[in-house]
């Protein structure tokens, strides 16, 4: 896998976490960055930072003045990866919001940024992702990418049972991203499996 040696520095960091698995995996970050040079995006939207791999995957390869919003609740995770960001010299591209996603989401769509967002990733609790994916379908532009982490769910996505909130709402936005006439869809079987969304 090709990896920027900062990148590589964070995922090893990142490693030592107790909550690791909660990195994205390397391959699926390549793809990210991949679309994210295809569509020449400039502003991006990360819901669900933990210790910043994907942040900085994203960040590396913008233009100079783009910009990746990134979102998290959670501090000290962020703070692991926070000054890789800096050695790296792409900090001024991150734009950390420290608070609830969905709250961040509605500040942007307040402060007038609908369809002005080119990329946006969700990859936070899986409870709200239905209201992630439709506040990211707003801020993005049409021929804009939603990229949604955990689609499979480990094969739960399946047969969701009854008190596993996380996983029926998963399978629900499975469901609905299926006959979502407003994008077009491609479910990869990469990670634990990653839905693109391509806005029409
Ligand atoms: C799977 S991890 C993100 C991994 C990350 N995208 C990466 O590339 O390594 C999920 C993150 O979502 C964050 N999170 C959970 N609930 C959240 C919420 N309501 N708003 C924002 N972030 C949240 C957690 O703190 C955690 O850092």
């Amino acid at each position: 896998m090709r990896e920027h040696p900062i990148l590589k520095k964070l995922r090893l960091l990142t490693a030592d976490h107790p909550c690791s698995r909660m990195m994205v995996s390397c391959d699926q970050a390549q793809l990210m960055a991949n679309l994210v040079k295809l569509i020449k995006a400039k502003k991006v939207i990360e819901i669900g930072v933990f210790t910043g791999y994907n942040t900085l995957n994203m960040a590396l390869v913008l233009p100079d003045n783009g910009r990746v919003i990134a979102c998290d609740i959670n501090e000290d995770y962020v703070k692991i990866g926070k000054p890789l960001w800096k050695e790296a010299g792409v900090d001024h591209k991150i734009d950390l919001r420290i608070k609830p996603a969905i709250q961040t989401l509605d500040e942007l769509l307040a402060s007038g940024e609908a369809e002005t967002f080119d990329f946006a990733f969700i990859d936070a609790d899986k409870e709200s992702c239905n209201e992630y994916y439709e506040k990211c379908l707003r801020l993005i532009k049409k021929g804009g990418i939603i990229a949604i982490d955990n689609v499979l769910w480990s094969g739960r996505v399946l047969k969701p049972r009854k008190d596993d909130l996380a996983t029926q709402s998963i399978h629900h936005l499975n469901e609905k991203l299926l006959r979502d006439a407003r994008v077009n869809i491609s479910m990869l079987p990469m990670g634990d499996g990653v839905t693109l969304a391509f806005k029409l």
